[in-house]
């Protein structure tokens, strides 16, 4: 009897509790916190939908804003509807992405950058059958090539700056960087290409003291959404339906506040944490907390993953099956 209780309770309380230790002990990076107060913060598509929710919260917590987006007008509208809601003025520099010399001049334009989010993005969803490739190239050329040009254009100023504090570079992706869905062949394609941008640059940069964040959103209410619904196939719409959908104020906080706790997988809803976990991988995690989560819930979450595919190939088969 004394032998059974023993087993159990070595079972059940000895072995998480030395899990938790274990992991307490090996999680690489460490923890870091990142201030934005007083600090630059740089946003790119910082003229609309999340960037400007961000903008918006970064420079209320007395963040120095700078926003670049392309069009001029809507950077000034930008500016305009940030001083009338927070009485501050954000810093604005208009250039394509696309355009490394432009990208370089605005960023030593507006100085040394303590956190840099790459957020602009565009998402033109349609089956690849149909989509041109002028149309993939844009956004790979936009989502994956912009980003590299703004953290080649950045990365200079982020390492020779002199306060020593914790800098970050973030990165919006989206969940449908974690898992392919239908009509995102181009755009999943650029949004998983940031993630092994992003793992690899966080084990060039830790040296640095720089921290890098990778945002996964949700459908989200922005104007790129309202544009991206006029074309959106049926199945694409079905499937992302799966997460709900935000409001780009509420992605804006989980964003910065993961920014802030240097978190390297950013969810923004519950959808979200479980697919973060889902597909934690090889990603680093810095909280010895969540890899114990991610260790436990692995294989269950696994099982969750699979009922997700059987429902959402059912969806397809019962589309194609009406189209007939
Ligand atoms: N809304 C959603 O459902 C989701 C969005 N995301 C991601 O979040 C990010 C922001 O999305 P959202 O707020 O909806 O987008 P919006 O379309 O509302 O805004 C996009 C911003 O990016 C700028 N931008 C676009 N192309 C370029 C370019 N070539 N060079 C410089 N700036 C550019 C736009 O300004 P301008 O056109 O003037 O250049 C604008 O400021 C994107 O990366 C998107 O993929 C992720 C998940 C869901
Ligand atoms: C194992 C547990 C799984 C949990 C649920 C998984 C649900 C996945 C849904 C993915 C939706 C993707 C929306 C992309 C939105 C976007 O990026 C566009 N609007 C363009 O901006």
């Amino acid at each position: 009897m004394a032998d059974a209780n023993l087993a159990f309770v070595s079972l059940i309380v000895l072995l998480p509790l030395s899990l938790l230790v274990f992991l307490f002990l090996i999680v690489r990076p460490r923890p870091v916190k990142v201030p934005v107060k007083g600090r630059h913060v740089f946003i790119t598509g910082g003229s609309s939908g999340i960037g400007l929710a961000l903008a918006q919260r970064a420079a209320l917590e007395g963040a120095r804003v700078s926003i670049l987006a392309r069009n001029r007008d809507k950077l000034d509208e930008a500016k305009h509807s940030i001083r009338l809601s927070t009485g501050i003025d954000v810093a604005v520099f208009s250039a394509d992405v696309r355009n490394f010399d432009a990208v370089e001049k605005a960023v030593q334009e507006a100085g040394p950058i303590d956190v840099l989010v790459c957020n602009q993005g565009v998402f033109v969803p349609q089956e690849l059958e149909s989509q041109g490739l002028e149309e993939v190239k844009f956004m790979i050329d936009v989502n994956l090539m912009g980003t590299f040009h703004l953290i080649k254009a950045a990365l200079p100023g982020m390492k020779s700056r002199t306060d020593c504090e914790p800098a970050s570079i973030a990165i919006m992706s989206s969940q449908a960087g974690q898992v392919g869905i239908y009509g995102y062949t181009a755009y999943s394609a650029s949004k998983f290409g940031l993630r092994g941008m992003a793992e690899a640059l966080q084990q060039e940069v830790i040296a640095d003291n720089i921290h890098v964040s990778l945002i996964f959103p949700p459908d989200t209410e922005t104007p790129g959404l309202v544009e991206e619904n006029k074309r959106r196939p049926q199945l694409t719409s079905i499937i992302a339906a799966s997460s709900g959908a935000m409001k780009a104020d509420e992605v804006a906080k989980k964003a910065l506040n993961g920014i802030k706790s240097g978190t390297f997988f950013v969810p923004c809803n519950f959808e979200g944490l479980l697919l973060s976990i889902a597909t934690a991988g090889l990603s680093p995690q810095r909280s010895f907390l969540m890899a114990f989560v991610e260790v436990i819930a692995a294989s269950i979450l696994r099982v969750a993953g699979l009922c997700f595919q059987w429902n959402w190939y059912g969806s397809i088969e019962k589309w194609h099956a009406q189209k007939k």
